[in-house]
């Protein structure tokens, strides 16, 4: 988990396949398809296979599970072919490590982040995930972990490592994609809500201004490492 990986982008909770051509047309690097049934973005398998069939080869295809026992992922990985596996309930680090031996796919675990004592969970996953995704924690009594369109505080970040790798989610979008990537200098970003016009309902202008403003933050940041 230590190695740098490629700033990434992450285009979640596609569902049609003119968004994803949207998204694949602007360049992102991951896709993701919701397998939570009480998401707004959920996707069958019929449609997730679809998706799939037009994304593969062009972007990474992410398979998105909340809290699933070995024997389901490992379906769903033969069904699929999903490149990642991303884990979004409350996977512990044993889990996802089991996760990711069963299913045989890289898994990215999402943390959800509300204070600074959240970022312990962090080191916790070393060795047992192949990413991390940094999320803003869900509201209490929401009905599903993730999706929400809320930002946390990004200064949270100054206290993780500076040698471990995140991407970054929770509440981004084309407006402040820059700003939080200037802050807290990801290894990628993913956005769900922040590229819609209605839950659930991507919509391809705000995918293509997201990605190209995503790009070139990251290129900025890039080059002033470099300088
Ligand atoms: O997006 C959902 O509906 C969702 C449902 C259940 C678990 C996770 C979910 N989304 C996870 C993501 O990867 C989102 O991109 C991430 O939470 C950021 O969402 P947003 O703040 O809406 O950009």
């Amino acid at each position: 988990m230590n190695a740098p990986v490629p700033f990434a982008i992450k285009i979640c909770g596609l569902s049609t396949p003119e968004t994803l051509e949207a998204a694949l047309g602007a360049g992102a690097d991951m896709i993701g398809l919701n397998f939570h049934p009480k998401s707004p973005r959920f996707v069958t398998l019929e449609r997730a296979r679809e998706l799939a069939a037009m994304a593969r080869g062009r972007t990474a295809i992410v398979a998105l599970i909340v809290d699933w026992d070995g024997r389901r992922a490992a379906e769903l990985v033969e069904a699929l072919k999903p490149d990642w596996l991303q884990l979004h309930g409350s996977e512990t680090p044993d889990e996802t490590a089991a996760l990711r031996r069963v299913a045989g796919r890289p898994v990215m675990k999402a943390l959800g982040i509300a204070g600074a004592e959240d970022l312990g969970a962090v080191a916790a996953y070393r060795g047992a995930a192949d990413r991390i995704l940094l999320d803003a924690k869900p509201p209490k009594d929401a009905a599903f972990p993730g999706g929400h369109g809320r930002p946390f505080d990004w200064s949270l970040l100054a206290g993780l490592d500076p040698a471990q790798p995140f991407m970054l989610s929770g509440g981004l979008d084309p407006a402040n994609v820059a700003q939080a990537i200037g802050l807290t200098r990801p290894a990628g970003v993913d956005v769900s809500s922040g590229v819609e016009s209605a839950p659930g309902v991507k919509d391809p202008a705000r995918i293509a201004e997201f990605i190209a403003a995503a790009r070139k933050a990251a290129a900025a940041v890039q080059e002033g490492s470099q300088a």
